[in-house]
């Protein structure tokens, strides 16, 4: 079990004081969604914790991060490498800290864009990023907590739903597998909801 204290000083070192709380915010909601949901909540602290190690880090790094792992690169990532924190955070998770916990890992690394299929410690710390309390206080936003006490698969397509209206309205890029989280969860929370799984017809 790696030492909190050691964690915590790097982290000290590598990000501005303001993102330090928020990590703190999202290790405290993903133990509470953790504790609510019956999952492991050591594992949810963890990967909490961790999952912003990379978020100060230059594009050129991780890019050069994201190729010495081998990882695909979208074209969306190449125009936005800072998107890669959450990959590159796990890969320092593993190789600083030496996480080799796999669903711990690749919580950290779906933190950001998600992933279909992803596992409920994943949808867990993916849901605590966007909706620890730092992040704000509107009724969307409280829907959105209520929604992540009672069924965390409808929380993610939610979640995902909400941050895409942003990025809609902001015209900025979107990464493609936000919206491949978002209609796999969709399809999971509905599976025998024609309208919504197989599109609107007339
Ligand atoms: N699906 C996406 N497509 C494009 N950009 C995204 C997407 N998701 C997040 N981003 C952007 O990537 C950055 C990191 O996202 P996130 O990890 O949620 O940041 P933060 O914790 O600073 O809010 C932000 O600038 C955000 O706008």
């Amino acid at each position: 079990m790696v030492e909190r204290e050691r964690v915590l000083s790097w982290l000290a070192e590598n990000v501005p004081d303001a993102r330090l709380k928020h990590i703190l915010r999202v290790e405290q909601t993903a133990v509470e969604l953790a504790q609510h949901h019956g999952l492991d909540v050591e594992r949810a602290a963890q990967a909490g914790l961790m999952h912003d190690l990379a978020k100060y880090f230059k594009p050129q790094r991780l890019l050069e991060m994201a190729e010495a792992e081998g990882l695909e690169i979208d074209p969306v990532e190449a125009a936005h490498p800072h998107l890669l924190h959450a990959p590159a955070s796990a890969i320092v998770a593993r190789d600083e800290f030496g996480i080799e916990d796999e669903e711990v890992l690749q919580a950290i690394c779906d933190h950001t864009l998600g992933r279909p299929g992803m596992g409920l410690l994943s949808c867990v710390v993916f849901l605590a990023d966007s909706l620890e309390p730092g992040r704000g206080e509107n009724p969307e936003l409280e829907a959105l907590r209520q929604s992540s006490l009672q069924d965390l698969h409808q929380a993610v397509y939610l979640t995902c739903d909400y941050s895409l209206k942003y990025f809609l309205n902001t015209h900025r890029l979107i990464h493609p597998r936000t919206v491949l989280t978002r209609n796999w969860f969709l399809k999971r929370s509905h599976p025998t909801n024609s309208v919504i799984t197989q599109g609107i017809e007339n």
